[in-house]
């Protein structure tokens, strides 16, 4: 499991291991690995052209420590000082025993570099850049040279990967300790470029802010038939999807809830003809949900239109239920919150935009933050779909985020073979948050695996997750 934590949480680790060393050990530490790293992306230390931007804080420490490393190597390294009167004075003093210069000539000196190492703030941070500080990153950025972030990219939010003004795009980001949460969701997670982590020593908390399920961990998830199961003992998923206009999400949906692992699909609604014209293996229904014969989770909403009965009915059952798409339009909050079986909620932004009564570019804008509070306002767990895809229960700690993702996944009925595949995955008896980021992690490497760098449609994403399934358990 891949872990991420808050800001408080790290300074106060710090706080403890700092006690019991050495002062200044910390820092060094943070900038021996900050070293090696630019050394490893410059290929050839000797000679090379560094500039580091460099903050009023320890963030600019770091950078100029890791700068005095280089220097010694023989790179030619050049500061920039934001603050020159409360830079970080041993930082300055090594970088200049070192042979580094402050720079007469930023412009100059940044369109000439090889590398740029960016410690203009770190977690002390607030707000977007400064304006002088927007302006050499928009150097940096238009010199080519490589940019390192010195823990993260300066200018972004490291408890919630919210970017609020300007901030660094880094190619490269060499974080210390702990992943903050913002270098895993967008949109910081989109500028942090490839993240290295730093161990510094410090003794973190059990429970994270942020956890990242890896192949392992969702190995670990899978269901896997015994030699006494049987098609129900394996569970079956319920489907109440489609409609006379949209038949093809409910055969999206039952394309992946056949791929997640449930022993039996069982279809209710008026699509049944699609159905079973593509999946024969499909048991139909005509009748109401609650008539179809026995679940153990269903899946309500992809293309459903405005069939509000259907939702009703399924809410009304006492075994997991998924609320994707229409579903999320017709659920009613106090319905869902006063269920007793677990229910997991499927938005994308615009839909969690709408249950939140807010727009949808701030949902974009603030998605941590957003999942949060719509799980605490249904009492549910809540999955919310895009860029970075989220996974968070209510009244808990910590968050999932997807580490698979892929922008090919944006396209037509994608979702629909999400809901299915953890719909499936709920039928199978995983737990809601489980079942959620277990089908995210397999349904963004399914995408990979049928893209692998062209457009793909929702079928191929629910043919790729056998594959997807396969690559995970053999890790
Ligand atoms: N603690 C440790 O043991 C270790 C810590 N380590 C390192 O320390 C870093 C944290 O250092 P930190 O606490 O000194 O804060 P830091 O991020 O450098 O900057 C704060 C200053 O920036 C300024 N500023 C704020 N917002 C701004 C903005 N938007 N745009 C521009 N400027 C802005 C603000 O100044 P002011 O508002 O006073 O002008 C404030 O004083 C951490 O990320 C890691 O790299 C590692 O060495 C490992 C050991
Ligand atoms: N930019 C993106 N990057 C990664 N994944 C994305 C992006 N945009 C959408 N997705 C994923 O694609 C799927 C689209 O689902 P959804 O919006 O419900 O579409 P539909 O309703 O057409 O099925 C979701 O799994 C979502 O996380
Ligand atoms: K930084």
């Amino acid at each position: 499991m891949r872990t991420a934590f808050g800001v408080e949480t790290v300074r106060a680790a710090e706080r403890e291991l700092m006690a019991r060393l050495p002062e200044g050990a910390l820092m060094q530490r943070a900038a021996a690995g900050l070293a090696a790293a630019c050394a490893e992306l410059l290929g050839k230390v000797y000679g090379s052209r560094v500039v580091l931007l460099v903050g009023s804080g320890d963030n600019g420490g770091d950078a100029l420590y890791a700068g005095a490393r280089l220097a010694r190597r023989g790179a030619g390294v050049a500061v920039v000082l934001l603050a020159p009167e409360r830079t970080h004075a041993g930082g300055l003093r090594a970088l200049r025993a070192a042979g580094g210069r402050v720079s007469a000539a930023p412009e100059r000196d940044i369109a000439g570099a090889r590398l740029v190492l960016d410690g203009i703030v770190g977690i002390g941070g607030r707000g977007g850049l400064r304006p002088e500080a927007a302006r050499l990153a928009g150097l940096a950025a238009a010199s080519g040279a490589f940019v390192v972030a010195v823990d993260l990219p300066s200018g972004v939010e490291a408890d919630t990967g919210e970017v609020r003004g300007p901030a660094v795009r880094a190619d490269a980001t060499v974080t210390f300790g702990a992943y903050k949460p913002g270098l895993l969701v967008d949109p910081a997670q989109e500028r942090t470029g490839a993240v290295r982590l730093i161990d510094i020593g410090l003794d973190l908390p059990a429970t994270a802010d942020l956890e990242a399920l890896q192949y392992a961990d969702v190995a670990a998830l899978l269901p896997v038939p015994g030699a006494g199961s049987d098609k129900y003992r394996r569970g079956v998923v319920g489907i109440a999807a489609g409609s006379a206009r949209y038949p093809g999400a409910a055969v999206l949906a039952v394309a992946g809830a056949l791929r997640g692992g449930a022993g039996a699909v069982r279809y209710v609604g008026p699509a049944a003809d699609a159905v079973i014209d593509r999946y024969p293996e499909t048991l139909v229904h005509a009748g109401p949900p609650s008539k179809a014969g026995r679940v153990q989770a269903w899946v309500v909403g992809p293309g459903l239109g405005d069939d509000a009965e259907r939702v009703r009915d399924v809410l009304a059952a006492d075994v997991p239920v998924l609320v994707d798409a229409d579903g999320l339009r017709l659920a009613d909050r106090a319905t869902v919150r006063a269920r007793t079986a677990p229910t997991l909620l499927t938005p994308h932004a615009g839909e969690a935009a709408a249950l939140l009564g807010v727009d949808r570019a701030e949902v974009e804008a603030a998605r941590l933050a957003s999942v949060r509070r719509l799980a605490e306002a249904y009492g549910a767990t809540v999955l919310l779909k895009g860029s970075t895809t989220l996974v968070a229960a209510p009244g808990g700690r910590p968050v999932r985020v997807n580490p698979t993702g892929t922008s090919w996944l944006a396209t037509a009925g994608s979702g629909d073979v999400l809901s299915g595949l953890a719909g499936s995955l709920l039928a199978a008896g995983l737990s809601p948050v489980d079942a959620a980021s277990a089908a995210a992690f397999l349904h963004g490497l399914a995408a990979r695996l049928a893209a692998r760098g062209a457009p793909v449609g929702a079928q191929d994403v629910a043919e790729g997750v056998r594959g997807a399934w396969r690559e995970v358990v053999a890790g």
